[in-house]
């Protein structure tokens, strides 16, 4: 099958600043896939690349089969981008612009999928409010409905729920869940970790412009076998356990285990030193966890 986005050795230059270093990847058809990644990764300049914005200095983009820059037009179309930054013309209605977006791919007689975008989107009684008169969140709506005016079976959010409330965050990720159950295929950029990991299958991780883990979720978490366990000790910490410490919760110390097993040694070092064990909780790895410890030079 056509992956939904083929990204082969592509690397863009910004004077001597890499933003992108020969990353490759694919994103097969129906996923739903996260791009993480610190700020100045280089993600909103993949995303650029991809929705034919920018050119990438070197390597191919396939949108469904088409390339970004020699069947651009074709790549756009299948694609649907929604942008990180509100970008909007301030004079005209909710429908207007949609109407206006829709031009864009040739398409005149749209109204009833608009219709149904708007009522999804809970904008229908906005329909006519000028763009300026909304407020953040209503236009960040707007911005989700003018990037699938066109139908797009590939659909691209860079970071859609930046500063948006959680009842706005919830009711978008139900609309994107139910797009990606229809077919779509769904990439996503986030700071909320926990959004990529409610939402999405695998995970693609840029630092520094590289590509530096792509897993199922379920492997990345998998990988990393450090647990984090807090214990409450009758006495302070031996010595032998101190380069296990990674820090103090009030009356608790946490430490990091290379692995679960090695909680048998923590004990055994605690008996002997005879220290009564009063609690202890293994605390969950989640994606965060990972993923700031590959941040940090970790390996996945
Ligand atoms: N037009 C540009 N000219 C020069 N440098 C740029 C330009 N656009 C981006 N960069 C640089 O490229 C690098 C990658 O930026 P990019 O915006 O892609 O990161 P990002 O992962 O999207 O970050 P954020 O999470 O903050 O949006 C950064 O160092 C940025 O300063």
């Amino acid at each position: 099958m056509t992956p939904a986005i083929e990204i082969q050795s592509v690397s863009k230059n910004f004077g001597t600043l890499k933003a992108l270093d020969d990353v490759s990847f694919r994103v097969e058809a129906g996923e739903f896939f996260a791009l993480l990644g610190p700020n100045g990764a280089g993600k909103t300049t993949l995303i650029s690349a991809m929705a034919g914005l920018s050119r990438q200095t070197s390597g191919h983009i396939r949108i469904l089969g088409h390339d970004t820059i020699s069947a651009a037009y074709l790549a756009r179309k299948t694609l649907g981008v929604v942008p990180q930054e509100l970008v909007f013309d301030p004079f005209l209605s909710v429908r207007e612009s949609l109407r206006f977006q829709s031009g864009y791919f040739g398409l005149k007689h749209n109204d009833d999928w608009l219709d149904e975008l708007l009522e999804k989107l809970g904008l229908s009684d906005k329909a006519d409010t000028n763009m300026r008169a909304l407020s953040g969140g209503m236009k960040r709506r707007v911005m989700v409905a003018q990037a699938l005016v066109h139908r797009p079976p590939v659909i691209v959010l860079d970071e859609p729920t930046a500063g948006v409330d959680v009842e706005l965050r919830q009711s978008l990720w139900a609309f994107v869940r139910e797009l990606n159950q229809a077919g779509h295929t769904i990439v996503l950029t986030t700071h909320y970790l926990e959004e990529a990991e409610a939402l999405c299958n695998r995970i693609a991780m840029l630092k520094k412009g590289k590509l530096i883990a792509l897993e199922d979720k379920t492997k990345l978490l998998a990988h990393s076998n450090e647990r984090d366990v807090s214990f409450k000790l009758s006495a302070a910490l031996p010595d032998a356990l101190l380069p296990l410490k990674v820090r103090d919760e009030g009356q608790r110390v946490v430490l990091r285990l290379p692995e679960i097993a090695r909680i048998e040694q923590v004990l055994a070092t605690l008996r002997e030193a005879r220290i009564e064990v009063r609690e202890m909780t293994v605390i969950e790895t989640d994606l965060e966890s990972v993923f700031v410890h590959m941040m940090q030079g970790g390996k996945a």
